[in-house]
Formats: structure tokens, C-alpha cells, sequence
């Protein structure tokens, strides 16, 4: 058999990336990202301009159909594989990112009826205007003593689907009903490729309070919180939920054309970027816990039982390898928020410094933030700048930093930054390591350890362990592949399992990040008073960040 490779696709946050990879030892032969044309809409609708409210989050569902447009003919080229050696395809996507189609599977953003309605766009996972009904259904629920709550942390976020699903009932009732179905984008974009949709195991999890042996919460539980949602899990969120490692279907001939595939090629049931990353790096067993790094960081990690973990974003059966239980935690916003300080916030000098040595406001800040000691800087902050994912799931909580002078500067303030969002993964760490979901080795991947050799030394400083990183560029992409090469299967020149794949194809770096002891030593000072500041505003003693907020949709009405 001659050699056989897969394509995995990956939809982040502003791109999207294909990855060509062979199967044999999982190497990357050729990737190309297409970034958004229309990116993240977070201001005003395209066209029509309509501005949109606080905390809203939407994309164009035609930006996926673009990156398959355009990055998978490219790989293609640029690898000359014939494309009867591509014998599977996969994608991973950010979640929940929703999407509504009508009966005939058309989002409804892309009809002139519903084009000028932002209901009828794509919501984002960061999409936060639905902490409302997130705030309702978890009192709901805890009223209840539903038996979903603790597998979610306890809290239901506002980023998911149902509390989604209900502001557009309650906001716009006529987008409601004119919705056939609520669905994941990484669902819809396997619908277009091979013309007929099937949910995935994953985000139904996650995203959806589906349970494998449960269900959905009980038609009850949908009627407490709203009686138009009664039906919804039997109407609006049917379909078929097909076990990740599964194959979807197979690619149209319609797609063929369009991707310079061969038609027929096994295409992978959906996926998420962060799940999809873990057999990526070679984990498929407990105890290891890989960090999903980038606009935002997923916190992923394998146990045998179900334990309860504050703030958790959840645990679900099969989630991410069969045969175990999938954990998950995250931090909303980290490359996002040193993104915000390199645009909104850095002084102009800075700007034309960076520009005059021909290099990045990060790689200038970072550099000089590296001749910085830990707590050199007098600063500490909370990384609170898009909400609190985990663990105390809070996206009206806000960023703080304490200790500016009139000497401070801005390599101080990024560095600061950079530290504030390791100290939340040491919270999420120990909250999982504490609570019997023990954490005996961590991993890296996606853009940020590429990207930056002290943010990485600092989170190994902080959470006092080593830490190893993915030897791929792509590395949710990859395992995207490994799920098209398992729904291609060993008979086709793929594997039967991602377990097998993962044997052969995942890689980490020889190269680890490794605490230093004395910077330890002085984190531990540091990061005690990050946890002082986390329980005084997060956990109710000075709700300051609410009442500011508040303050500013009452003064922006
Ligand atoms: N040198 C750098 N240091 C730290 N963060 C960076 C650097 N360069 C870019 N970033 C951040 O990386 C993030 C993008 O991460 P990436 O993994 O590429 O994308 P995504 O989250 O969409 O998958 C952006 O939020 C950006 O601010
Ligand atoms: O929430 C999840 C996965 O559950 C992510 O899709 C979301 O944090 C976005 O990830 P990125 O930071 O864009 O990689």
C-alpha cells in the first residue's frame, strides 16, 4: 500500500488551519491557515452595521466554508500528495459556537429575512450576553437538585447552548421559532461536507448537558425553566449523537470539487479544538493534563471515576478518549488578554521601538519582561479580563492589577499579565489535583508555547512542574487527523482506534520546561496574594467588578 495520509482542520478564534499529515509517524507535511475575512464580530454587523450589545460574539458561518475553500487545496498542493492517498478528513473547532440552520440546513444569517437580525448570526463560545439565562437555569437547577449540576462544576456556563439557546427565545422569539435546529458549528461544517447531519458525542457533552447513559436533563426540567423549551431537546436540538472515533459519513462530490478531495474520502464525526489536541500530544491515559494554550487555555485531563470538581467546566464519559472520563477546565481569555494589552494599552513608543528592530510588540515586551526576577515587578493581577471560565465560573467578573507606580512599565505590566494567567492554571491545577482527579504530569500545545519561551517558563515556575510541550505547530489540526484516519480505518491504511493512532503519531519535543527553584519559591509569596484578591472579589466579599458593570449598561442605555 503506498503511503496514506489524513487532513485535519482546525477552526480557532480568528482562523482556521488545515494540517496534511502522514499517518505513519504523524508528521506535518504541509499546513496553511485562513484567517476569518470576517474574524470575530464583536461591534456591528457586517452590512447592515447594526450595533450589537455588550458581551456579544458572533462569526459568519461562510468564514468555515472559506478555510476549506482555501486551506485544503493548499495543503494539497504544497504537500503533492495525490489526493487518493488522503484517505480521511477531520475537523476541531472552538465550542460552543452555535449555529442555526433552517429546514433545508441554511444558516439563517445567510437569508435576507434574518440577515439584519443578530440572533440569526453565529454565536461564539466567548459570546457572553446569555449570563442571565445562565444565571436562571443553574438556580433552576440547584432548586431542582438536577444531577447534572455537579458534573458541570456546578454552574452551567453562559458560553454554552442552552443558556444560548434561551436568550434568543427571550430576545427574539420569531428567530426562535424560525430555527429547525440549534447546532454546533463543528456539526454543521461535517453536514456540508458530507450531506447529512449527525452530532457529536463531545460537545453534546460538554456543551449541551447530554449524558451517554441519561440524556438531556428531563422535558420537565426544560419546562421549569421555560415552557416554550419544553420540546426543544426533541425538536430544535434532535439528531443523532454519534460517539467520538466514529466516521460522519463521506465527502460529496460536490466537496470533492471544492477541496480537490476524492469524493467518498471518511470524514470523522465533529470535534473540539482543545479534545482533539489531547491524543495529539500522545495522552490517552489518566493523570496527565494537557493545556490547550492560546486566545483562551483548556484545561484537559483523563480519571477513571467520576469526581466532583469546583468550577469545572465538566466531566463527561468518552469525552475525549473512549473508555474514560473526559475533565475539562479553562480560562477565557489568555493570549487574548496579552492581545488586549499590545493593542489597547501599550504606549506609542513601544510601538515604533518594536517596528525600528523589525520585530513584535510581544516579542519586544517579552523580551525586556524577561530580565525581570519573579515579584521584581510589585505587581500582581487577576486575569479576569474576559470573565472567570474556572473555577469560579463568573463571566461578570472583570481584570485587576495591583501595585502601578509612576515607574511602572509596560514589559512590567505584560510580564505581569503573563503571570496572572499561570497563577489561574495553578488554580485550576490544584483544584483538580485536590479533589481526586490527580495531576501527575502537564502538556502544552497550540499557539502560546510556540510563541513564547517565558510565558512558558512561568507557568512551569508557578505550578511547579515540568512541563512538556507538542512537537507540532498544529496540534489540534493533527489530532483532527488521527479521528479522520480512525473513521478511514486500519483496512484503508488508518487506525481502528485513536489510541492506535495516537501510539504512532503523536509527538512531544525532547526539550521540557523546568521549574527553577528559587523563582518557585518566590511564585508560591506571589500567588498567595493572587488567591487573597481571587476570594475577595470573586467570592462575593466586594462585588465591586458587578456593580461597575452594571454601572455601565445603566450610563450606555
Ligand atoms: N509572542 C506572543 N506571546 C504571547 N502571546 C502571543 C504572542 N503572539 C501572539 N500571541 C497571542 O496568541 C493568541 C492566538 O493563539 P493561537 O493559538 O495562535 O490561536 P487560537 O486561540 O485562535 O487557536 C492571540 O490571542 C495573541 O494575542
Ligand atoms: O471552550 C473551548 C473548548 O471547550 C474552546 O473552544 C474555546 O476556549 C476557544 O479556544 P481557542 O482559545 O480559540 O483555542
Amino acid at each position: 500500500m503506498s503511503a496514506k495520509y489524513a487532513i485535519g482542520v482546525d477552526y480557532g478564534t480568528q482562523s482556521g488551519r488545515a494540517v496534511l499529515v502522514d499517518l505513519s509517524n504523524g508528521h506535518e507535511i504541509a499546513d496553511h491557515v485562513t484567517p476569518y475575512p470576517h474574524g470575530v464580530i464583536d461591534e456591528q454587523l457586517p452590512v447592515s452595521g447594526i450595533k450589537l450589545g455588550h458581551d456579544w460574539a458572533l462569526q459568519h458561518p461562510d468564514d468555515y466554508l472559506e478555510v476549506l475553500r482555501r486551506s485544503v487545496p493548499a495543503v494539497l498542493a504544497a504537500s503533492g500528495v495525490a489526493a487518493e492517498d488522503v484517505i480521511g478528513l477531520g475537523i476541531d473547532f472552538t465550542a460552543c459556537t452555535m449555529l442555526l440552520v433552517d429546514a433545508s440546513g441554511t444558516p439563517l444569517c445567510f437569508k435576507d429575512e434574518w440577515r439584519d437580525n443578530p440572533h440569526g448570526w453565529v454565536k461564539l463560545w466567548k459570546h457572553h450576553a446569555a449570563q442571565d439565562e445562565a444565571d436562571r437555569l443553574n438556580a433552576i437547577a440547584a432548586e431542582r437538585g438536577e444531577k447534572f449540576l455537579p458534573r458541570y462544576g456546578g454552574k452551567i456556563s453562559s458560553e454554552w447552548m442552552i443558556a444560548k439557546v434561551w436568550q434568543i427565545l427571550n430576545e427574539a422569539p420569531e428567530v426562535y421559532e424560525a430555527t429547525d435546529l440549534f447546532t454546533e458549528a463543528t456539526d454543521w461544517v461535517i453536514s456540508q461536507l458530507t450531506g447529512a447531519f449527525v452530532r457529536n458525542s463531545c460537545t453534546a457533552g460538554y456543551k449541551s448537558i447530554w449524558h451517554k447513559q441519561e440524556g438531556y436533563p428531563s422535558r420537565d426540567f426544560f419546562k421549569a425553566l421555560d415552557p416554550r423549551l419544553e420540546d426543544l431537546t426533541s425538536t430544535k436540538l434532535r439528531g443523532d449523537i454519534k460517539p467520538l472515533g466514529t466516521k460522519a459519513g463521506e465527502l460529496t462530490a460536490e466537496m470533492a470539487t471544492l477541496t480537490g478531495l476524492v469524493a467518498g474520502t471518511a470524514i470523522a464525526v465533529g470535534n473540539v479544538d482543545a479534545h482533539a489536541a489531547v491524543p495529539a500530544v500522545g495522552v490517552v491515559d489518566e493523570g496527565k493534563l494537557v493545556m490547550a494554550m492560546g486566545t483562551s487555555i483548556c484545561h484537559m485531563l483523563l480519571g477513571k471515576e467520576e469526581v466532583e470538581v469546583e468550577g469545572m467546566c465538566g466531566v463527561v464519559e468518552d469525552g475525549i478518549i473512549e473508555g474514560y472520563m473526559g475533565y475539562e477546565a479553562g480560562q477565557s481569555a489568555v493570549g487574548d488578554i496579552f492581545e488586549w494589552f499590545v493593542e489597547e494599552a501599550v504606549p506609542a513608543y513601544v510601538k515604533e521601538a518594536a517596528e525600528k528592530e523589525g520585530v513584535g510588540v510581544h516579542q519586544w515586551l517579552t523580551e525586556r519582561a524577561a530580565q525581570y526576577k519573579p515579584g521584581e515587578t510589585g505587581l500582581v493581577a487577576l486575569d479576569w479580563w474576559n470573565g472567570n471560565r474556572s473555577v469560579l465560573v463568573d463571566t461578570n467578573l472583570t481584570g485587576v492589577v495591583v501595585g502601578y507606580t509612576l515607574l511602572t512599565k509596560p514589559e512590567e505590566m505584560y510580564r505581569t499579565l503573563l503571570e496572572a494567567t499561570a497563577f489561574g492554571t495553578r488554580t485550576i491545577i490544584d483544584a483538580f489535583h485536590n479533589n481526586g482527579v490527580p495531576v501527575h504530569e502537564v502538556y502544552a500545545c497550540g499557539g502560546l508555547p510556540q510563541k513564547n519561551a517565558l510565558l512558558m517558563q512561568i507557568y512551569a515556575d508557578v505550578t511547579n512542574r515540568e512541563i512538556k510541550v507538542a512537537d507540532s505547530k498544529q496540534t489540534p489540526a493533527v489530532g483532527a487527523a488521527m479521528f479522520g484516519a480512525v473513521a478511514a480505518g486500519a483496512a484503508k491504511g488508518g487506525y481502528d482506534s485513536v489510541v492506535d493512532a495516537a501510539k504512532a503519531m503523536a509527538r512531544v519535543r525532547e526539550e521540557t520546561f523546568k521549574p527553577i527553584p528559587e523563582n518557585v519559591a518566590v511564585y508560591e509569596r506571589l500567588y498567595a496574594e493572587y488567591r487573597t484578591l481571587h476570594d475577595y472579589f470573586g467570592r462575593g466579599a466586594n462585588d465591586v467588578m458587578k456593580r461597575l458593570k452594571a454601572l455601565k449598561e445603566e450610563a450606555s442605555k
